[in-house]
């Protein structure tokens, strides 16, 4: 199952600097493990904004709701997930 995920990044600006990079290490970490499982098919940073569009590739809303609360940044995020279903004119 597809799901397109726009994740916004609030991280508040009063956060111990040495928490933040530890954070965003272990986020980058993260991510890039389930890229390499074939589960986050795509990361697209969205220009101008500290923000990102993802599409993942999971067996159930379950499955994406435990990777997305796992991540570390997860606490300063907003996240909006959309569905995605097979579009009938798509060729591939
Ligand atoms: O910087 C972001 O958009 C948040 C994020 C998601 C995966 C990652 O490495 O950073």
């Amino acid at each position: 199952m597809l799901y397109h995920v726009r994740m916004d990044v609030r991280i508040p600006h009063d956060l111990d600097p040495g928490v933040r990079a530890d954070t965003i290490a272990r986020e980058k970490a993260y991510a890039q493990d389930l890229q390499r499982a074939g589960k986050w098919r795509h990361l697209w940073r969205i220009t101008g904004e500290y923000a990102n569009v993802s599409v993942f590739d999971v067996e159930s809303h379950d499955e994406l709701h435990e990777i997305l609360s796992g991540l570390p940044l997860f606490p300063y995020m907003d996240v909006d997930v959309t569905p995605l279903a097979k579009h009938p004119s798509a060729i591939a």
